[in-house]
Formats: C-alpha cells, structure tokens, sequence
C-alpha cells in the first residue's frame, strides 16, 4: 500500500471525527435524533428547496476546514463573462428588459479535487460512508453515488474579493456545499423558491426580482463549518458580492455510479481535461451517436 492510500485509509476512519455527531448523528441513522433532523431537512427541502445544516462542522475544526481550502486557493481556475438567469446566449428579438437579455457580469473560480489534501475534512467526508448516507437520505433518494470524476468529485468555488454570482438556475437538481470562508463582508445567498415551475417560466415575476423587488426573495446568511443543500432548477439564486474572499466545497452526487464530466464542460471549469474524461467520452459514444 502506497503512502498516498495508507493516508486515504486512515482518513476514511477519522472522516467524520469533525462532524458535530450530537447535533446531526450522521453514524446512528437508526438514532431518534437522526429521524427527526431529517424530517426538518425533508420539509425545509419540499417548502423552499434549500436546508441549511448549521454547525454541521465541529468549531474546533473551523481553522483547520478554512486552512484547508485558503491553502489550494491559488490553484483556482478562474473564469468571467455574462451571464442571463438561464445561461443563455443574447436573443435580439426579445425587448430589452426581458429576462433572457438580462446579462450581468461575473468571476468565479473553482479548484479541482486533485489538489485538495488526501488527509483532509473534504476528501475524508466525501468518501465516508455516513454521509454519503445522510446525503441521500436528505435529498428522498434510494442511492446516490459519488463521482468516478477525478477532477469534479469535490470542488472548492473561490469567489475572489468583490465578485459575485448573480441571479441564475442551476441545470443540476441540487448542490451540496460547505462553506469553508466566510466573506469579511457580504457574501449573502440570496434565492427565491419556485420562482419558475416546469413549463412555466414566470418572466413576470423573475423581471421583478432582476429588477430589485425584494418580495420573493429570503436570503441565508451561511457561517463557516454550515452544510447547505439547495435545489436550484426551479429556484432562482445568487451569492452578493463581498468584501474578502469567500470559499465553499462542492460535493457532487449522481444518480447512476461511474459519473465522468464531459470533456467541453470540464475544459470550461477547470481549464483541463484527464485521459478518464476523453476514454468515458469515447467509450459513451461507442455507439456512434453523439448525445
Ligand atoms: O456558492 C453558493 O452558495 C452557490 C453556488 C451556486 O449557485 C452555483 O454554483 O451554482
Ligand atoms: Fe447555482
């Protein structure tokens, strides 16, 4: 057994030592507590589609959690442009205050998972069992799997001092987060549950939030060592600009195992590609078909 695997092993073991078992006993799902933690998750996912999970992250591991993400943060790779709330590119025949020419500006940056520390909290809690467990369990799924991905199993979002993530849906069901840095100032996750609903886009009222109405937005104000589970498909969000730099962990689940990003979309985010992410491409498209 390598050294890399010997500290892999052992951190496995010590992975949810962090982790504030009294408060969300993630190693006794058969526990009371364990039930009822998860039935206010549960409803706070269905009423609003956003948990927060505070204090999941012991306070004597905050330093060690923050260090562990401010000391990769410089391996980020960054990207900047404008985006509308649906990602999409300019559309000239709409008037101009639609919400699809809506475009703002932003910077974000993400640091793959083959920098983070293999003896670290994010690894140790990704791969553990427990929580992949709980994970599932908050989200009502019968499995979910980690990533095959090398690079987009866990992933740390810098957003640098200033910047920000405007209003936007998400195109994956849900996000699991941690956040590591907490902006000096600002930094806010602001989101309006169900603004949009298969079918229906609701422009009305996303034109009224892009245009400050405050009416159906709640905004979460997340401290370090705070776990966050947010369903963004349907519900519009951002994160304010602040002053400092702010850090979370990305963890990603799919619903099928063997998950590999798409080269393209690998490329955009982390600015390379991995020989695991051209074989899965040409291995899914064996059969000649391009999608
Ligand atoms: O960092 C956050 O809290 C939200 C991130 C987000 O909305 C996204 O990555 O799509
Ligand atoms: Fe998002």
């Amino acid at each position: 057994m390598s050294t890399d695997q010997r500290q892999a092993k052992r951190a496995l073991h010590q992975g949810i030592d962090c982790v504030d078992l009294d408060a969300w006993p993630i190693d006794r799902p058969e526990s009371e507590r364990y039930q009822r933690r998860l039935a206010e998750i549960r409803a706070a996912l269905n009423d609003k589609g956003c948990a927060r999970i505070d204090g999941f992250i012991r306070p004597e591991y905050h330093a060690q959690l923050e260090a562990e993400v401010a000391g990769i943060a410089d391996k980020a790779h960054f990207s900047h442009g404008q985006i509308t709330p649906y990602f999409n590119s300019d559309e000239p025949s709409l008037p101009a205050d639609h919400p699809r020419r809506r475009f703002a500006p932003f910077s974000n940056a993400f640091v793959a998972m083959d920098w983070f520390p293999t003896d670290g909290i994010c690894l140790a809690l990704y791969h553990h069992p427990a929580f992949q467990r709980f994970i599932t369990d908050c989200l009502e799924q019968a499995q979910l799997y980690t990533f095959d991905d090398p690079l987009a199993g866990v992933v740390a979002n810098i957003m640098p001092e200033g910047s920000s993530l405007p209003w936007h849906y998400d195109t994956n069901e849900f996000i699991v987060s941690l956040l590591t840095k907490k902006a000096d100032s600002g930094g806010e996750f602001e989101y309006c549950p169900d603004l949009r609903e298969p079918g229906d886009e609701h422009y009305d009222d996303v034109r009224n939030v892009l245009d400050g109405k405050r009416d159906k937005v709640h905004s979460l104000a997340l401290e370090l060592g705070d776990l966050q589970i947010f369903k963004g498909r349907f519900s519009m969000h951002r994160v304010i600009a602040g002053k400092g730099e702010r850090h979370t962990a990305i963890f990603g689940y799919a619903k099928e195992p063997g998950f590999i990003g798409r080269v393209e979309r690998t490329q955009q985010v982390h600015g390379r590609v991995l020989q695991a992410h051209i074989d899965a491409e040409k291995n899914a498209r064996s059969d000649g078909l391009d999608d």
